[in-house]
């Protein structure tokens, strides 16, 4: 539970206990328990597969179909961003952040968010006139126009280039820090992870190995000791090796059946990550 100032505690924001979510018989959210506070950032990290997308369209309300939990509580008010924007091409810009919001101020409302995220004065352009990482901003401001309790945020910089990644970091920071919702961002991104959560929830296979509170101190700098000790944990509970800055010896995949792929026994083992007790 979050202690917010004044002593007061809050009740969290997303309290999910014991959920379970099966694919063909397969648990791939397997009795996972989470809290969110309000206003907490919380990043998501995990191996392919490990089940970070599908709790996350669990608590959007777009999967309904968890086979058992104790409790899943989460906001009414919750938005998504995506790895691509999604944004409406045949809408203007504007329109396309005004989408569904109530009252008569609805475009001004959509014209402040704009200028939020950068974009004044191109209201009127259509979603194809934009750059990958102006239409990624497009769809925070659609997000964030709407004063969402928690903001959902699957791989949302996944797609563009690394300079736009750290600025969308910074603008992300900001507005969090404005709006302040309760965020779950996932992201394969180790150092995407550091520079924006208060912590960092480590998935794997459907349960969670680690709950890592950051506490370094802002600005948080690659190159610290504090930070690459933080990072090195982080990729050996991914499986993967930090004296070779996080590339895997192996791969880990699975060998083709035929045997193609010409490797030994050892490269089908994929590495095991340590778990971690809850910090
Ligand atoms: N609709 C579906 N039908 C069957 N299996 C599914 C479905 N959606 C997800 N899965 C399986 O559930 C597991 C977890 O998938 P999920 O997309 O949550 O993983 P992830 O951690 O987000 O992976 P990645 O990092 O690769 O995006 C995978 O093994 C996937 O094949």
């Amino acid at each position: 539970m979050a202690t917010h100032p004044g002593g007061l505690t809050a009740a969290p924001a997303v309290r999910i206990t014991s959920l379970v979510r099966e694919f063909a018989g397969r648990r791939v959210l397997d009795e996972l328990d989470l809290e969110i506070a309000p206003d907490e950032f919380v990043a998501l990290i995990g191996r392919s597969g490990s089940g970070k997308s599908t709790l996350l369209r669990v608590l959007a309300d777009i999967d309904r179909e968890v086979t058992g939990y104790a409790e899943l509580t989460a906001p009414e008010n919750v938005s998504v961003v995506f790895q691509d924007a999604r944004l409406l091409p045949w809408k203007r810009v504007v329109d396309n952040v005004a989408l569904g919001l109530p009252g008569p101020g609805a475009v001004e409302r959509a014209r402040t968010a704009l200028a939020e995220v950068g974009l004044a004065g191109r209201e009127a352009a259509w979603p194809v006139e934009l750059s990958g990482g102006e239409q990624q901003r497009v769809a925070l401001a659609r997000s964030l126009v709407r004063e969402p309790e928690l903001l959902l945020a699957d791989e949302p910089f996944g797609a563009l280039d690394a300079l736009t990644r750290l600025r969308m970091h910074a603008l992300l920071r900001r507005l969090c820090a404005r709006h302040r919702p309760a965020v779950l961002l996932v992201t394969h991104d180790v150092d995407e992870a550091i520079a924006l959560a208060d912590r960092v929830v480590v998935l794997d296979d459907g349960r969670i190995a680690a709950d890592l509170r950051v506490e370094l101190p802002a600005p948080r700098r690659p190159g610290t000791a504090s930070y690459a000790a933080l990072r090195d944990r982080l990729l050996t509970l991914l499986g993967l090796d930090p004296a070779l800055d996080g590339l895997p010896e192996e791969d880990g995949f699975p060998e083709p059946p035929d045997g193609r792929g010409g490797s030994t026994e050892a490269s089908a083992t994929r590495p095991e990550p340590a778990r971690e007790a809850r910090a």
